[in-house]
C-alpha cells in the first residue's frame, strides 16, 4: 500500500519554508531547494537524497548525524539541442523558444548517451529548450524514473503538486528549475540575424560581443554577468548535493555553462573565448575530493571507456544491467 505522507510530518521535519511569491523575488537562489525540501524529503535515508541547506555550503549545514551518500559523484551537463532560432540563427538569449524536431532527436540521442550514469537530481534554466533537452534525455534513461519538475510559483503550486506515496517519489527524479541557469541575455542583440549583425556592425565587434569574457552585447550580459549568477548558483546550490554525493544533470545554454565549465576547469578569461559546445552533447564530470574531474563526452551507452572511470560507475552500470536483463 502507498505510504501517505501528510504535510503535517513534513513539515514537522524542519520549519515552515513560509514560502510567498515576494520570497522568490527576494530570495530566489534558495526557494527551489527549499520546495524540494518540502515535496521530497522525508527522512534522512529516503534514497532520494538527505537535502541540503540550499544558500550554504555542505560543511556549515549538513548536521554531524548526516551520513553522505558516496565521497563521489558524477555531474553531466548537457546544452539543449538545436532551437527553433539555432535553425534561424538568430540572437536567442533569455527568449524562450522551443526545440526543432532535430533539436529532439539530439536530447533523445544525448539520453542514449547517457543512459547508464547514475542521476539522483536534475537542474536546468527556466527556459523551455533546456527543460525539453532534460525530459527528452530522461526517457532513455535505464533506471525508468520519472523525472518531475518541482513548481515554486505559489503556495499552491506548492502544496497541489505534492506526492503522497513514499514508494512513487523513490521512483522520481526532482528536476528544479532556475532562471540563473538561463542562457546569457543578449540584449538588443535578441531576436537578430547573427549574420546580418556581424555584416552590420563587423564580423570582430560581433565576435567580441558572443565570445568575450568581459565584453557585453548592447544591454546585455557579458559571460562574466552570466558567470556572476550561473557559478554562484552553482556553487550554492548544485556543488552542495555533488559534495553530499548526489548525481547531478544539468540542462542548459552554451553561455551559462560555458562560465560553470570555465568554473570546473578553470579556464581563464582568455581560454574561455575559445570554448564551444555543440547543441545536445552530453559532457561528464566525476565530483571526488572536492575536485572536478572531467571525463569527456561518452560515446555510447556502451562504451567502455566511461565505467572504467570509477569503480562507482561500474557498479551503477552493473546493477542496471542485473535489474533489467
Ligand atoms: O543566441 C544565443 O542565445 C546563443 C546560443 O545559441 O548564441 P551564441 O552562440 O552567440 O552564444
Amino acid at each position: 500500500m502507498a505510504t501517505v505522507v501528510s504535510q503535517q510530518a513534513i513539515t514537522s521535519q524542519r520549519p515552515s519554508s513560509n514560502f510567498k511569491a515576494s520570497h522568490f523575488l527576494k530570495e530566489p537562489l534558495n526557494v527551489p531547494i527549499k520546495l524540494r525540501q518540502k515535496q521530497f524529503k522525508i527522512q534522512a535515508t529516503a534514497s532520494q537524497a538527505p537535502l541540503l541547506d540550499p544558500v550554504l555550503s555542505p560543511s556549515k549545514t549538513i548536521p554531524q548525524s548526516y551520513k553522505k551518500k558516496s565521497n563521489e559523484a558524477s555531474l553531466i551537463l548537457i546544452r539543449h539541442g538545436e532551437s527553433l532560432w539555432n535553425e534561424k540563427n538568430l540572437f536567442t538569449g533569455c527568449v524562450d523558444v522551443p526545440l526543432t524536431e532535430k533539436g529532439v532527436a539530439e536530447a533523445i540521442q544525448a539520453g542514449k548517451r547517457i543512459s547508464n550514469i547514475p542521476v539522483d537530481l536534475i537542474f536546468t534554466s527556466s527556459l523551455i529548450r533546456a527543460q525539453m533537452t532534460a525530459m527528452l534525455a530522461m526517457t532513455q534513461h535505464r533506471c525508468k524514473k520519472v523525472p518531475i519538475i518541482l513548481h515554486d510559483e505559489s503556495e499552491k503550486a506548492q502544496t497541489w503538486s505534492h506526492v503522497f506515496s513514499e514508494e512513487t517519489r523513490k521512483q522520481s527524479i526532482p528536476v528544479i528549475a532556475a532562471w540563473q541557469l538561463n542562457e546569457r541575455m543578449y540584449g538588443e542583440l535578441q531576436g537578430l540575424n547573427k549574420e546580418e549583425t556581424a555584416e552590420r556592425y563587423g564580423t570582430q565587434q560581433v565576435h567580441e560581443w558572443r565570445r568575450s569574457y568581459h565584453i557585453p552585447p548592447p544591454k546585455g550580459e557579458s559571460l562574466e554577468m552570466c558567470a556572476e549568477r550561473a557559478v554562484a548558483y552553482f556553487e550554492d546550490n548544485i556543488q552542495p548535493e555533488l559534495a553530499f554525493g548526489n548525481n547531478v544533470l544539468i540542462a542548459a545554454h552554451g553561455n551559462s555553462l560555458r562560465s560553470i565549465i570555465m568554473y570546473l576547469d578553470k579556464l581563464t578569461s582568455q581560454e574561455v573565448t575559445s570554448l564551444e559546445l555543440s547543441t545536445g552533447l552530453p559532457l561528464l564530470y566525476i565530483f571526488k575530493d572536492r575536485k572536478f574531474m572531467r571525463r569527456g563526452s561518452p560515446v555510447g551507452p556502451t562504451e567502455a571507456g566511461v565505467y572504467a572511470y570509477t569503480k562507482r560507475l561500474a557498479q551503477y552500470r552493473q546493477k542496471l544491467d542485473e535489474t533489467l536483463t
